[in-house]
């Protein structure tokens, strides 16, 4: 069974069609990328995996069932799931934590601290963190809850190439360790770096 399924699929704001006909399958454990110019409505495959968008036509299913907001993992993507960042990283993840009914939350966030390498900046605001910091805040918020998805809206922007390599890194362990993800890029490079892709505008399936 496929981790994620969108199946012919046809994607419309009001009278704009953004696509027809799209298809994209990804197993468990792999990393999907949905690559393309801007515009060309990435952001909108990962709302389509997340269940916040219906297609028009088609079907999307996520380990064979309906997308569900409490299995699926959002980093920031949109205005949804948005970085609290006057907070300070502990209070943020706490309050993620808290949002998405964990257990043990303080025990949780602490684990995540430590996982990211965050523990140094736990008492300082979001916003204050440095590029890498607050990705890693990002991905321990979209993961907060162990969804079985996670989504995320170009990870690469705003780091450097060394931090890029580190971020991949977080990305992939997090693959390795039995979740599904789904990035959007605009960049090759990104997208060479996973297992399966879809080139937007056009839908063609890439596996690099
Ligand atoms: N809620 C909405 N209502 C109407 N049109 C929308 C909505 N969300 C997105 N669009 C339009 O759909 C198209 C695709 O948007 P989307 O954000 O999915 O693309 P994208 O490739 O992720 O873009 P970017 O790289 O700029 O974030 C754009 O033309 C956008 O203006």
């Amino acid at each position: 069974m496929s981790a994620v399924l969108i199946q012919d699929v046809e994607l419309r704001y009001g009278r704009h069609q953004i696509y027809q006909n799209f298809h994209f399958e990804l197993k468990r454990g792999q990393i999907g990328a949905i690559y393309g110019p801007s515009r060309t409505g990435k952001s909108s495959v990962l709302l389509l995996a997340s269940g916040h968008l219906l297609p028009a036509k088609g079907k999307v299913l996520v380990d064979g069932a309906k997308p569900d907001h409490k299995r699926t993992g959002l980093g920031p993507i949109h205005d949804l799931s948005p970085l609290f960042d006057t907070l300070s990283v502990e209070e943020h993840l706490l309050f993620q934590a808290q949002l998405h009914h964990v257990r043990q939350a303080k025990a949780r966030v602490q684990e995540l601290l430590q996982e990211y390498d965050l523990e140094i900046v736990r008492r300082s605001r979001v916003k204050d963190v440095a590029h890498l910091e607050q990705f890693r805040v990002g991905l321990a918020t979209a993961v907060v809850h162990r969804p079985d998805l996670v989504l995320i809206d170009e990870p690469e922007r705003g780091l450097t190439n060394d931090e890029w390599e580190l971020a991949y890194q977080d990305l992939r362990n997090l693959a390795e360790s039995g979740s599904t993800v789904m990035l959007t890029t605009v960049l090759r490079q990104v997208a060479e770096r996973c297992d399966v892709v879809a080139v937007l505008p056009e839908g063609e399936v890439w596996e690099p």
